[in-house]
C-alpha cells in the first residue's frame, strides 16, 4: 500500500496567504513528513490537510481583527493557532495546549518557521485562570460550547471575544451553553459561515464577545 498524499493546495489559497505562503507551506510540508509518526494526525489527514484543516482554520483570521494579544486553547498539531501566527506576525499568540508530545512538535514548528511572535504554554486553559487574559482566544475541536465557555471565559478581557470554529452542530451547543454564557457574560454571541476559498468547505464561527 503506498502512503497517503499531501493535497495539493485548493485554487485560491496562495492568494489568501499572500506573504505568509512560504511559511505555511513550510508547515504543511513538516506535518506531510512528521505529523502521522509523532503522533499528531492520522494518515487520513494529508490528502485533506489544507482544504479540512489549513484554511478551514484561515477562517478565524477575520475576527481576530486588531486584537493584540490572542490565545489559541487546545492547539493539537497547530489549528488554528500557528494558522493564524504566521498570517499575523503583528499579534502576540499563546499556544495553549497540554500534551507534551504536542508541546514538543509545536516548539519544533515555531523554530523551524522562525515564528518569534508566539509562545507555547504547556498547560490545560484552567490552568491559566487569574494568570493572564488575552484580547481574543481561539479554540477548534476543543470541547463542546458550554465547557469551551467555562474553561475560557476567565482569559477573556472585558470587551474581548471567544473565537470558535465549530461544526454543524454549531446551533445546538449554542443554545446548550446559553446559561454558561451569560454568566460568564458572554451572551453576546454571533454565529457566521465563513468560506474562506471558493474550493474548500465552508466552516462555522461562533463569535462571544464578553460585555464590559
Ligand atoms: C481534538 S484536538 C484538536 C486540536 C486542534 N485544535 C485541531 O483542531 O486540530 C483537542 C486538543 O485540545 C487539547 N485539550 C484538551 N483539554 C484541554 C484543556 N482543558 N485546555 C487546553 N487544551 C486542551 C488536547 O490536548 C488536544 O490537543
Amino acid at each position: 500500500m503506498t502512503a497517503p498524499e499531501l493535497e495539493e493546495p485548493p485554487a485560491g489559497v496562495r492568494e489568501l496567504f499572500g506573504l505568509a505562503w512560504a511559511p505555511i507551506e513550510h508547515f504543511a510540508q513538516m506535518l506531510a513528513e512528521e505529523g502521522e509518526l509523532r503522533g499528531l494526525i492520522g494518515p487520513r489527514e494529508l490528502p485533506r490537510l489544507w482544504s479540512r484543516h489549513i484554511v478551514n482554520s484561515a477562517a478565524v483570521e477575520p475576527f481576530v481583527g486588531s486584537a493584540a494579544s490572542v490565545a489559541d486553547v487546545g492547539t493539537g498539531a497547530g489549528f488554528p493557532g500557528v494558522v493564524l501566527a504566521v498570517m499575523r506576525p503583528d499579534l502576540d499568540i499563546h499556544l495553549v495546549e497540554p500534551m507534551e508530545r504536542r508541546v514538543r512538535w509545536l516548539t519544533d514548528v515555531l523554530e523551524e518557521l522562525d515564528l518569534d511572535n508566539v509562545t507555547v504554554q504547556h498547560a490545560r486553559a484552567e490552568e491559566l485562570h487569574g494568570r493572564a487574559t488575552f484580547d481574543v482566544v481561539t479554540a477548534r475541536a476543543v470541547a463542546a460550547m458550554d465547557k469551551l465557555a467555562r474553561w475560557t471565559s476567565p482569559l477573556i478581557r472585558p470587551s474581548g471575544r471567544l473565537v470558535a470554529l465549530k461544526g454543524q452542530r454549531a446551533t445546538e451547543e449554542l443554545e446548550a451553553a446559553k446559561y454558561v454564557l451569560r454568566k460568564a457574560r458572554m451572551d453576546d454571541v454571533a454565529v457566521h459561515e465563513v468560506r474562506p476559498v471558493e474550493a474548500a468547505e465552508a466552516t462555522t464561527v461562533v463569535v462571544a464577545t464578553k460585555r464590559r
